[in-house]
This record gives C-alpha cells, sequence and structure tokens, in this order.
C-alpha cells in the first residue's frame, strides 16, 4: 500500500476498521482539514446570524481540539445517535471510526445552522449554493451538449457511454465528454477501471425484459445528471420497466443528491436544447407515471454499513432485478468501511445484500476489494495514490 492508513485494533470480520488518527492518512486529512475548511465555506456562503456563528465555532472547535458530544436531548433523532455512538460520545473524533465519525459530523453541521431543528433556518441546505452554482457550470452545460453526439449512435455504444457517464460524473471532472468519443467510450475511461463487470451488468438487464432497477444516487449536479440520462437509456431501451431513484433525506457529504436536487436536475434537462431536452421530458413524464420514482430513506444517513438495513429497505432491495450503488460512500458502506485485503472477494462480501448488486465509483477512499492480483500490483508498483486520488475507477457486479 503506497499510503498511510490508520487501523483500529478491534478488527471486524478479519480486516480493521478505518479509523482517523492516523497522521498523513486519508482518513485524518479528511477530519484535520475537510471538515474544518467545509464549517468555514458553509459560514460564508450564507448571512447567518450570531446563534449559528456561535454553533459553528463551537463545533469546529470541539472537531479540532475536544472530544465528540452527543446532540441536545431535545433532537428529534437523539436517541438514535445516542446509541450508533455510545462507545464513541467523550473520546476524540480521530479514535471512532472514519465512516461514523463523517456521518455525525454531518449531522451535527445541520444543527449548527439550524437546518434541523424549529426555526427560520430549518429546511435550508447550507451546501445548496454549491449545488447550485455547479448545475449553472459550464462543465454542465457541455456535458449536456455532448448528449446530442450520443443520440444517433448504436444502442450498445450509447449503453456504454451512458453507464461510463454515470461512473465517472462520481468524479465530477470528467462526465460526458470523456464518454463521447468515437467509439462511444474513451481508451482514458477504460484504461483507468481496476475491475470491469459491466458485461455481467447487461446480462442482468437484457433490453424487452420486465426488470425494476434500484438506483442508490451519491451526488448531486454533475452526478446526478448522467445518472438520470442513464435511467433514461434504460426506460427507454427495455433494460428495465421501473427505475427506483433512492437519494438522502437530507444534506450529506456536501453535494449528496435529495429530492430537490432531482427536482433541480430535471429542470435543468428539460431546459435545455436538444437531446438533453428530449431526455428531461421522458424523464418527467416517467416520474407522472410512476415507472421512475423517487426514494428515500433515515438509513442512507446513518453510519452503518448496508449489512445492517432494515427491513423496509431490504425487502425494496430484494424486489429489484438489480441495484445500482453509487460512489465511494456507498461503497464503503457495502463492502464496510475496513481495510479488506485488496483482492477480498468483492461477492464474497455483498453476499448479504438482497439481490444482484452493482457498484459504480471512483476511487476516492481507502477501501477496495476484488481486484486481480495482476491489476493490484500493477497499481501498487505505479506509486501513485490510486486509491483515494479518483484517478480509477470500477464497476463491480455480483448477481
Ligand atoms: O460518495 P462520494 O461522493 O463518491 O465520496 C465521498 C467521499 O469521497 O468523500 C469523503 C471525504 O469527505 C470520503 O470519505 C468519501 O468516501
Amino acid at each position: 500500500m503506497t499510503e498511510k492508513t490508520s487501523r483500529d485494533s478491534s478488527d471486524v470480520a478479519g480486516a480493521p476498521v478505518i479509523l482517523s488518527n492516523e497522521p498523513g492518512s486519508f482518513a485524518w486529512g479528511v477530519l484535520a482539514k475537510r471538515h474544518p475548511a467545509l464549517i468555514q465555506q458553509v459560514r460564508d456562503a450564507f448571512p447567518y446570524g450570531r446563534r449559528q456563528h456561535e454553533a459553528l465555532d463551537a463545533l469546529l472547535d470541539e472537531i479540532t481540539n475536544g472530544v465528540i458530544e452527543l446532540l441536545g436531548p431535545s433532537e428529534r433523532d437523539y436517541e438514535r445517535w445516542a446509541d450508533w455512538g455510545r462507545e464513541y460520545f467523550g473520546r476524540s473524533w480521530y479514535d471512532a471510526p472514519f465512516l461514523w465519525a463523517e456521518s455525525y459530523f454531518y449531522r451535527r453541521l445541520l444543527s449548527a445552522v439550524g437546518y434541523i431543528g424549529s426555526g427560520p433556518w430549518q429546511g435550508v441546505d447550507p451546501f445548496a449554493p454549491f449545488k447550485r452554482a455547479e448545475l449553472r457550470g459550464e462543465a454542465v452545460e457541455e456535458e449536456l451538449r455532448a448528449l446530442d453526439a450520443l443520440a444517433y449512435a448504436p444502442s450498445h455504444e450509447r449503453a456504454t457511454a451512458l453507464l461510463h457517464a454515470s461512473l465517472w460524473g462520481n468524479r465530477a471532472d470528467l462526465g460526458f465528454s470523456i464518454s463521447a468519443g468515437e467509439s462511444g467510450t474513451s481508451d482514458a475511461a477504460t484504461s483507468a477501471l481496476v475491475a470491469d463487470d459491466s458485461a455481467t451488468l447487461w446480462q442482468l438487464l437484457p433490453a424487452g425484459t420486465s426488470a425494476t432497477v434500484a438506483v442508490v444516487a451519491d451526488n448531486a449536479g454533475r452526478e446526478l445528471i448522467p445518472d438520470l440520462v442513464l435511467i433514461d437509456h434504460l426506460l427507454e431501451h427495455g433494460h428495465a420497466e421501473r427505475v427506483a431513484l433512492y437519494v438522502k433525506p437530507y444534506p450529506y457529504y456536501v453535494s449528496d443528491a435529495m429530492t430537490a436536487d432531482v427536482v433541480d436536475c430535471l429542470r435543468r434537462l428539460t431546459q435545455a436544447p436538444g437531446e438533453a431536452g428530449r431526455i428531461g421530458g421522458r424523464l418527467w413524464k416517467a416520474m407522472a407515471a410512476g415507472t421512475l420514482e423517487v426514494r428515500t430513506h433515515s438509513f442512507f444517513c446513518a453510519p452503518l454499513p448496508y449489512e445492517e438495513m432494515p427491513e423496509d429497505l431490504r425487502v425494496g432491495f430484494a424486489s429489484a432485478t438489480l441495484t445500482i450503488l453509487k460512489g465511494d460512500l456507498n461503497y464503503r458502506r457495502l463492502v464496510g468501511d475496513q481495510l479488506w485485503h485488496p483482492t477480498a472477494p468483492f461477492a464474497d462480501l455483498t453476499a448479504y445484500f438482497p439481490g444482484a448488486v452493482a457498484a459504480l465509483r471512483t476511487l476516492k477512499s481507502d477501501v477496495i476489494v476484488g481486484l486481480e492480483q495482476g491489476a493490484l500490483d500493477t497499481l501498487e508498483r505505479s506509486g501513485a495514490a490510486w486509491r483515494t486520488s479518483g484517478t480509477h475507477a470500477l464497476i463491480q457486479v455480483r448477481r
């Protein structure tokens, strides 16, 4: 391994849980640098009042110098978090599992700015200005224009291009432009894949069957738009009869998609000229017809692996022909946020998942499984930060 990582002394099922207490590790950097910077960005983005500024000061102080504090007892999810965090309250943020600490940070940030609560800032998404700016940006404009070139491409080329666009949208600096090359997909996009089970994915969704697909979204904007375009392709070309799109119930990990973001993306598509506009129109109708349904669940913001999903969510996924999980965080929750051996089989670690499951993810944290030994050797020899820099991606599928 080329990067430093921190390990919990307690292994879960044979692999160390990732903590953030190793200076220089990726997880440490997120807590020590990314979270304080985020507090500042959110503070600068709104004309918050004194109350919010004081709460943000206190949160910054706590994550920097203090120990993990409980939510206020009047908060509606107090009991739930008190239970999830009972081993960690009173300890340094850096000594809690990385996944737990990140999740709880976002929850606390929402209390600090009044998103959760009963005051005037209730429901004001602290990340909305960043999401909006992205959606209005030139990059999205260009990516939507690139759809025109794909409109009349042979169906299989279009399918590959749109799958890759959805995948690389998770990096949010590539997208359609990388996928709209002559053959429908670029060499760069393909060679950066550390695992590619896309053939299995398409086998699970042959055209003309009555498949139901669940898509668990990740980021809004530049990721959600290509996700929606892929969903349109699945519905239009008979790969799916119905699609359920799962989004977060509250703002999370900066740009994670909520229902409001789906609406914004659909509006952006419908207002665009050409193929993008046509896709937007079809998706809008699909929502009304119920062939595309947006769903959410509080579990999507829980600091837990999918293995601990509640029964109602399990039933929803079990009824899908295939569940597609987007992004890095979903991957960490799918296989467990642990330092598995990179060749540990993806199928074994996801055997618990109710039904066939696909992960579409750019690599942005230390967790990785399901690699061939040869591929791993090549990556390790490269000396690059391939696990965390977002330069590599994977499509892993378990039938
Ligand atoms: O799920 P995403 O959007 O692909 O990635 C989210 C993510 O990269 O951001 C965090 C850093 O803040 C990582 O820990 C985490 O996995």
